[in-house]
């Protein structure tokens, strides 16, 4: 049997609706609707199926209040983490939000109707009060800079009636409703799981702390990362359930499963630990590690910890009696070469050997191509990684070329073009600003604001292209800073970007100008000429700056060669 869930009752919205849904369905199509945002609609999942048990909607003031101060609901249920719907003044009043009244909770993704709620109140939460109380107060906290930034002013509290469940075209098989899981352990006939909540890569460490876990309590284990949103910067959730689905097969007997959490996780340490501890109860988990730094986001910029490394531990402690769960602490896991074991850290002698790969370390290991040992990880993991992170070499990465029409940036660009397909291994796309102009900016002019769309569209070409493991030359005229800077960060979203600023001055470009462009500039014949009558802004941060005045293109493509060699980006594997 599963463990009770918190409060007693399974709150499966979905299934006590579901005779009702046709009704329901109607009656949100005519409804005014609040469309949810991405972590709303995360809340919403797990309202609806019952993962947030005992609620039954977003909290009320009454409610929110309890959790922000005492850890409780209102009727002293402990909760620890403040489920809210936020809305702005505007929503309100075009929605018509109003105590009493029934509004449509709808998906951004597919407008489709999830929910009703019927609104019980609308409040103004004390942020500066939610975020000492809830995250600890620190303003770099991501949670606190969410409260205050993305968070709208106002909360409205009021039960759901489900209507539908969320849409998922991802690992649909491993997405199980707390019903489904209990289910699940049911069919197992297993009456003792011990859940792993996880939102990074798994590897030898963790199967070891987990199957100790499972070994001092006899029990089974739940593998259940979180998919909905986790910590900007982490590794993705698809990479990461190939990763747990590579796993798995380590687990001896098959006694391990993997279920994926659809939560909006807020890195909120302490209160986080007892919040997660909850869940796994609702999905029927009796037991729960916490390890160290438990859903805590590191460090401030100044180095700081946001929590303390067993904080979390210390908080699911004192709760205990009331979580009915039991939490099983555990200490970092470390490697011991010599014996070649993994061992709590609390657990290993003074004086052994011990050996550990930070998740920094791992992140850099994957972007060189450098080894990653077997004691640290499975091999079928690491080749899950090494797709999702292919090294430098086959990484995608832009080089913009800037400079003034016929500065031989054309030129350069071409050559490289063909001298890195004549290397191989990747796409190359070449974008000449005659391209573009033609293919992607043909209504376009020469105004500044048509030049920075049109910069604009060359950028957000170059970062797909980049995104997707290409090499990307483009060679517009980008006669200003700030759209340069523009498609400089756009990029190094997904790869390496390089500024090449073909310095080749004026009077070169126009003295060798055989197709008399200039010429037409400066008998008025062409307006707005770059470098005739319309700016062109110095670039102050280029990688490299080549003149082809002073030695020719080949010269200036080796310089770039050499450039791009030097950052491991054309190392042949
Ligand atoms: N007013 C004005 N200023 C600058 N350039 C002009 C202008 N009018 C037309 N052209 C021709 O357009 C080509 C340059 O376009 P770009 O897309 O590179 O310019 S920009 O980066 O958007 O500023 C470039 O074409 P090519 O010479 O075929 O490359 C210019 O000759």
């Amino acid at each position: 049997m599963a463990n009770p869930p918190h409060g007693g009752v399974l709150k499966d919205l979905i299934a006590r609706d579901a005779p009702r849904r046709k009704e329901l369905y109607a009656e949100a199509e005519r409804l005014p609707a609040i469309v949810l945002s991405e972590r709303q609609l995360c809340d919403l999942e797990l309202i609806l199926n019952g993962g947030f048990s005992p609620l039954e909607g977003f909290l009320n003031q009454k409610d929110y209040e309890g959790v922000v101060n005492n850890v409780r609901l209102a009727d002293g249920t402990l909760f620890s983490i403040p489920i809210t719907l936020d809305v702005s003044q505007e929503t309100i009043d075009s929605v018509g939000v109003k105590p009493g009244a029934r509004i449509a909770l709808r998906d951004f993704r597919d407008d489709r109707n999830l929910a009703i709620i019927t609104v019980d109140d609308i409040y103004k939460p004390d942020k500066a009060k939610e975020a000492k109380e809830i995250f600890g107060g620190d303003e770099e906290h991501p949670a606190i800079k969410y409260l205050y930034n993305t968070a709208k002013e106002f909360y409205i509290g009021g039960k759901l009636d489900a209507i539908d469940r969320l849409e998922h075209y991802d690992y649909v098989g491993l997405r199980y409703t707390p019903a489904e899981l209990r289910l699940h352990f049911d069919k197992l006939g297993w009456s003792k799981v011990v859940a792993f909540q996880t939102r990074n890569p798994m590897h030898r460490a963790h199967r070891e702390l987990t199957v100790r876990a499972a070994r001092a309590r006899q029990a089974n284990v739940l593998i259940h990362p979180v998919v909905g949103l986790t910590k900007p910067g982490d590794i993705d959730h698809f990479t990461r359930v190939r990763v747990y689905q590579a796993l798995l097969p380590r687990y001896p007997n098959g006694m391990a499963v993997l279920g994926l959490l659809p939560l909006a996780m807020r890195m909120g340490g302490p209160r986080e630990a007892i919040w997660h501890a909850i869940i796994r109860k609702n999905h029927g988990a009796t037991h729960f590690i916490v390890g160290r730094d438990h859903a805590g986001p590191g460090k401030n910029s100044k180095g700081v910890d946001f929590y303390g490394p067993y904080d979390a531990q210390v908080a699911v402690e004192k709760y205990r009696d009331e979580l009915g769960i039991e939490v099983v602490p555990f200490q970092q896991m470390t490697y011991l070469p010599d014996t070649d074991e993994y061992k709590p850290k609390d657990e290993v002698e003074a004086g052994v050997k011990t050996l550990d790969i930070s998740g920094t370390e791992l992140r850099k290991r994957l972007r060189t191509g450098q080894e990653i040992p077997e004691w640290f990880s499975y091999p079928e993991v690491v080749r899950v990684l090494r797709e999702s992170h292919p090294p430098r070499s086959k990484q995608g990465f832009t080089v913009f070329l800037t400079g003034y029409q016929n500065s031989g940036k054309d030129a350069i660009a071409r050559a490289l073009n063909v001298t890195l397909n004549q290397q191989g291994g990747r796409s190359v796309s070449l974008l000449l600003g005659e391209t573009v102009r033609a293919e992607l900016s043909s209504e376009l002019g020469f105004s500044r604001e048509d030049r920075d769309r049109n910069i604009g569209r060359i950028a957000f070409v170059a970062s797909e292209l980049t995104k997707a493991g290409a090499v990307v030359i483009a060679a517009p005229i980008a006669p200003f800073e700030k759209s340069r800077k523009t498609a400089r960060e756009l990029v190094e979203k997904y790869g390496s970007f390089y500024l090449v600023h073909v310095a080749t001055p004026l009077e070169f470009a126009e003295k060798t100008d055989r197709r008399g462009i200039y010429a037409k500039a400066r008998n008025g014949e062409i307006k707005g000429f770059t470098g005739v009558d319309d700016p062109y802004e110095v670039p102050t941060n280029a990688d490299l700056v080549v003149d082809v005045s002073k030695s020719n293109v080949r010269t200036a493509v080796h310089q770039i060669v050499l450039l791009l060699e030097s950052q491991g980006l054309l190392e042949q594997l």
